[in-house]
């Protein structure tokens, strides 16, 4: 299969290496300063794109894929709360394909499957209040990271007294701590951590006055993420439409 790799980044130059490995060809690398490679033969020639960026530039990333009629996966976080519905529109009803996830891993879709399991348990326990945070390198541009806010989707769903997240405490790479996880009984607040070269650590935590259950995904390196997006670029050079990983891994609808 032909792919383009948009964004030159930590997770493209790990992508390249493993769709290489997987015998796929990469026919066309667009980073910062070769934009107009968009409206290249090569870019045009490749069965799908491959986008991994970050929130500011992925929107027009996307228009621009489409504009060159070449299907989409994206892993890029911080832009739905701006333009999902957009996008979603676009590719339900407007012919476009893109496949998009904020965690790509197979460790996580089972996570998340297992959170939404624990949310229905807990919606009959009101004792437990729920709280979640994550933790990522101090590179990451987004918080809470998309990973956590799929996470906290999945409660609100299951969960009656919860109708919305909100952001708890931040603690910046300097070390300052800023925002507060006080917050009203609906409401679900995400702490978020930046330190280091964390991957990727998410922990759900329901605690009642006398006891803790918390469910934690904590990921060992890029390679859950990066051999994800290569399924999906797979499974998107024959699907079509507003694809997602429960299209990937079907085990995951409940
Ligand atoms: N869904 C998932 O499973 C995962 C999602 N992510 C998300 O993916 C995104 C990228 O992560 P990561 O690779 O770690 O980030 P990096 O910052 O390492 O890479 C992003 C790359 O995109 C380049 N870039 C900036 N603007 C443009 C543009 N307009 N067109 C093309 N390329 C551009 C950057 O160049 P320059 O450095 O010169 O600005 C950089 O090389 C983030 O949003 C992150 O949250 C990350 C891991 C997993
Ligand atoms: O920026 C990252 O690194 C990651 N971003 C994604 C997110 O925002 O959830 C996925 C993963 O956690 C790594």
């Amino acid at each position: 299969m032909k792919i383009a790799l948009i964004g030159y980044g930590k997770m493209g130059k790990e992508i390249e290496k493993v769709a290489r490995s997987r015998g796929h060809e990469i026919v066309c690398i667009i980073d910062i300063n070769n934009q107009d490679d968009f409206e290249s033969e090569a870019f045009k020639s490749a069965d799908v794109a491959i986008e991994f960026t970050n929130p500011m530039v992925a929107y027009s990333n996307y228009m621009k894929t489409f504009k060159a009629g070449v299907k989409l996966v994206s892993g890029s976080t911080g832009w739905m709360a701006e333009h999902g519905e957009e996008i979603k529109k676009l590719c339900t009803e407007g012919g476009k394909t893109l496949f998009w996830s904020s965690n790509f891993s197979l460790g996580v879709s089972i996570f998340s499957a297992l959170n939404k399991y624990l949310a229905k348990i807990m919606n009959q326990f009101p004792a437990y209040d729920v709280t979640m945070s994550e933790t990522h390198h101090i590179h990451k541009l987004d918080a809470p990271s998309g990973t956590a806010i799929t996470l906290a989707e999945g409660i609100l769903e299951k969960i009656d007294r919860k109708d919305k997240w909100v952001k708890g405490t931040f603690l910046a790479p300097d070390g300052t701590i800023s925002g507060t996880n006080d917050c009203a009984p609906n409401e679900l607040p995400i702490s978020s951590i930046r330190e280091g070269e964390v991957f990727g650590l998410h922990t759900i935590r329901y605690e009642s006055d006398v006891d803790t259950i918390s469910i934690t995904h904590d990921a060992k390196s890029r390679g859950g993420f990066v051999l994800g997006a290569v399924l999906a670029a797979e499974y998107t050079a024959t699907h079509e439409g507003f694809l997602g990983m429960s299209d990937l891994f079907p085990f995951l609808n409940d």
